[in-house]
């Protein structure tokens, strides 16, 4: 195999980037990128290592989460805060009632970068450049618009600089403190049925609190009750931007993508002979790899070996995006192939990508159900074939959205209307992010139960 460098990927074949106008005002900005300070510090993609290789061992479960794009419109502190909370809710609820430690990984600070099913888009009998994020070119659908632009790179760069240093600073500045977890719902949330579950959870977490308090264990000589872990993740689509960002770290001598602590390659673009994979090959951060329904047992295992062949455990995780209908069929035969031959991965579920559908009123959505139903079957299979059902991976927003159907206020294809602003794919709001919660927390519980004692 040929040596590996930060630019191998330039010799592969690569789908789904941009064709730019000037590619001299692109290799200008390439440049300037590589002299900006790296977003994240090696050693701390090294701790999520860590903790994703307790995940792969049924320790821990992992939840990432976050928009479907972030957006240069829509970026403010109340936005970063609210999903912030969000997953911050998400976690304590999974953790408190799924008595289990939680990974968090936002996926956020970075996410701008959209590979697309069509070139073209269509409206009104006008044909479009498609939106592929706003790194690339603007949601707006204008011609102007729509033309890729390399200025957007540095954008998304100070963006996601911004984005990662207020999550910092809610992270390990008192946002996260346990003892707020009453104060985490927004207004919308207060009077939804799923709001009074929520606050009796917090009743019990602040009475545990208390009598810690009273054994002597408190935020000063335990910060992880006043603090948390949070890392950041993005599809790391756009290769020269990710080349850009990666570093050679100076404790170690690796090679880091210094973008995020996790990034991951998507559906479209894992071809094994293509430049993703030559790209991801490379950098130590752990990784992850989206797994369709077209995902063949060999073609896996090629996968694996291309991207982790030592086998450590936390450095790969598999993320299994099939469809609500398709998952219990197509699954089990890629984990059962996984476990015999011995091979170290995290497995997660997201059940947003395979469960898209558009309503005859014109919006791409995704039923909370279907969703639901996923998971669910995600943990079937995992139980069946003596696995550890690793994470779920969700698109959701602290904002009170309308995206997706059902859910405890079981919105309907007409309720879409009211407040629809994604600029991709519908997420999940809080109030579905926190049923999703409450409905998955008790079946975590008995699959890591179950699963740890398989093993002993
Ligand atoms: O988020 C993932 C993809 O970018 C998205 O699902 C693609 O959507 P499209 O099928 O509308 O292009
Ligand atoms: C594009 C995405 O997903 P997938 O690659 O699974 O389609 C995504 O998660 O944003």
């Amino acid at each position: 195999m040929a040596q590996w460098t930060p630019d191998s990927w330039r010799k592969f074949p690569i789908v789904q980037q941009p064709t730019y106008p000037n590619l001299d005002k692109v290799k200008q900005v390439e440049a300037q990128l590589k002299t900006f300070p790296p977003l994240v510090f090696a050693a701390e993609t090294r701790q999520l290592h860590e903790h994703l290789a307790k995940v792969a061992s049924g320790e821990a479960f992992l939840l990432q989460g976050g928009d479907c794009a972030e957006s240069f419109a829509d970026f403010n502190a109340p936005k970063i805060r609210d999903t912030f909370k969000t997953l911050l809710q998400m976690a304590v609820v999974l953790t408190f009632s799924g008595n289990c430690p939680i990974v968090k990984v936002a996926r956020m600070a970075g996410q701008y970068a959209k590979p697309r099913s069509d070139d073209m888009e269509t409206r009104g009998g006008v044909t479009l450049p498609s939106y592929r994020g706003d790194i690339i070119n603007g949601f707006e659908f204008t011609e102007q618009a729509r033309i890729p632009n390399p200025d957007n790179l540095l954008t998304a760069y100070h963006h996601s600089s911004s984005t990662l240093n207020l999550l910092r600073a809610f992270a390990q500045g008192g946002l996260a403190d346990l003892h707020e977890v009453n104060r985490w719902n927004m207004d919308f949330v207060q009077n939804s049925p799923v709001a009074e579950q929520y606050h009796d959870l917090a009743h019990r977490i602040q009475e545990a609190l208390g009598f810690m308090e009273v054994c002597g264990i408190n935020a000063a000589n335990t910060p992880v009750i006043k603090e948390t872990e949070l890392y950041t993740s993005h599809e790391a689509l756009l290769l020269n931007y990710e080349e850009a960002l990666t570093r050679k770290d100076t404790l170690t001598g690796l090679w880091y993508d210094c973008s995020a602590h996790m990034v991951w390659i998507g559906e479209r673009t894992r071809q094994l002979d293509h430049a993703h994979i030559e790209f991801f090959r490379g950098i130590n951060n752990p990784i992850g790899v989206k797994v369709g329904p077209g995902m063949q047992p060999d073609e896996l295992i090629k996968l694996i070996d291309a991207l982790n062949p030592d086998n450590k455990k936390g450095r790969l995780t598999l993320i299994t995006r099939m469809g609500a209908d398709n998952l219990a069929e197509k699954l089990p035969s890629l984990v059962n192939r996984v476990k015999q031959e011995g091979r170290n991965v995290v497995w997660t579920s997201d059940p947003m990508h395979g469960n898209t559908i558009k309503t005859d009123n014109g919006y791409k959505t995704r039923d909370f159900n279907a969703i639901l139903k996923e998971i669910q079957s995600f943990f079937a299979v995992h139980r069946a074939e003596g696995s550890y059902a690793g994470g779920i991976h969700l698109e959701m927003t602290g904002l009170d959205v309308t995206e997706c159907t059902g859910g405890a206020y079981n919105l309907s294809s007409t309720d879409l209307e009211r407040c629809y602003r994604t600029q991709c794919d519908p997420r999940l709001n809080q109030n579905q992010v926190l049923e999703m919660a409450f409905s998955i927390s008790d079946t975590l519980k008995t699959a890591r139960a179950d699963y740890l004692a398989s093993i002993k």
